[in-house]
């Protein structure tokens, strides 16, 4: 049987997931749909293997909703926000890559309220699963995460001409510039492109017991700390997580290679969304089993 997957956002993430995923579609046992805003601009670009159709409209959305099993959001926190719901009130699988909507208390409760299932993928860093453990004991009272990127990839419509032309100025060897410190959903307002690891990380701590999810996520916002800064010889996105509590003290780094087509995007992320998929697809094979 093959299984019809719909990619929302053929970007950098889009792209790179493609190709993760030839041995699922060259075998025949995925096919891959790519709802895109200019058909023929991408196909210019070249389409991965994936069929291009449009998703301008309600219309277009709907039609392509209704041809595929499951949905894999690579597109960006806002589009997230918009029609994510939709999906999962259709009943579907969603992917999630722009984990930053589930920042919005409302996003967050029509996501994880169904029929549909969400899966929040870990994206550009990890470490979640002894992470997720302590918080379920207890046992972390700090959890914090430093992101350093280029600078000019944090130059955001919304900076003054005094804090453009600071960090378009940075050159190598001079000290990092905070461009940010406070809380996650504070973080993903202003840097929606660059901080959904921080949300991630409110994710996987939150602690509790399932279905107390959006509630424990919500204080989890509260408690996790980020900071972004702008470095000038940040050649890698680094993010340095660290948490600390009755578990202990945990603490971990991630230097990650750029995505081959957005320097702004950590290459891991991709992969985090093809593992994410593979997993999503053997639960519902083994649940698709269990029914029949
Ligand atoms: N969890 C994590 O660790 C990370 C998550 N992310 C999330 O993934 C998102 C995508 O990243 P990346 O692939 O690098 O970004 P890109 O900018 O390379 O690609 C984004 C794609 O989404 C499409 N898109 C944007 N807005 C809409 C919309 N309103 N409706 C439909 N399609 C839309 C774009 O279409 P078009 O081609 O028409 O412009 C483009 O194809 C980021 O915005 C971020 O939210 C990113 C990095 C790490
Ligand atoms: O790719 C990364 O390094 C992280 C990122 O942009 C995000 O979390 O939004």
């Amino acid at each position: 049987m093959t299984i019809r997957v719909l990619l929302w956002g053929f970007g950098a993430i889009g792209r790179q997931l493609a190709d993760q995923l030839r041995p699922e579609r060259e075998s025949g046992a995925m096919h891959l749909t790519a709802v895109v805003r200019d058909v023929e601009a991408h196909r210019e670009r070249g389409d991965h293997g994936v069929d291009l159709r449009p998703g301008v409209t309600n219309v277009d959305w709907q039609a392509a909703l209704d041809d595929v099993d499951l949905v894999v959001e690579c597109a960006g926190v806002s589009p997230a926000r918009q029609r994510g719901p939709d999906v999962i009130g259709s009943g579907r699988v969603l992917v999630l890559a722009s984990v930053g909507a589930l920042a919005d208390p409302d996003t967050a409760r029509a996501l994880l309220s169904g029929p549909g299932r969400l899966w929040v993928t870990h994206g550009a860093i990890g470490g979640f699963d002894v992470l997720a453990s302590a918080a379920e004991a207890g046992g972390l009272d700090t959890v914090r995460i430093r992101t350093r990127k280029l600078a000019s990839s944090l130059i955001r419509p919304w900076m003054d001409t005094e804090q453009t032309q600071q960090l378009r100025r940075l050159a190598p060897g001079e000290d990092p510039v905070t461009v940010f410190s406070g809380h996650p959903a504070e973080a993903i307002e202003l840097f929606p492109g660059n901080v959904n690891v921080a949300v991630a990380l409110a994710w996987a701590t939150r602690g509790g017991f399932p279905g107390d999810d959006v509630e424990q996520l919500a204080a989890s916002l509260q408690r996790v700390e980020v900071e972004l800064l702008a470095d000038p010889d940040a050649e890698l996105s680094t993010h340095e997580m660290s948490a600390s509590g009755p578990a202990g003290r945990l603490m971990f780094s991630f230097e990650s290679a750029p995505s081959p087509e957005n320097p702004k995007t950590s290459g891991l992320t991709a992969l985090s969304v093809a593992h994410t998929l593979r997993i999503a697809l053997d639960q519902r094979r083994s649940v698709t089993e269990t029914n029949s």
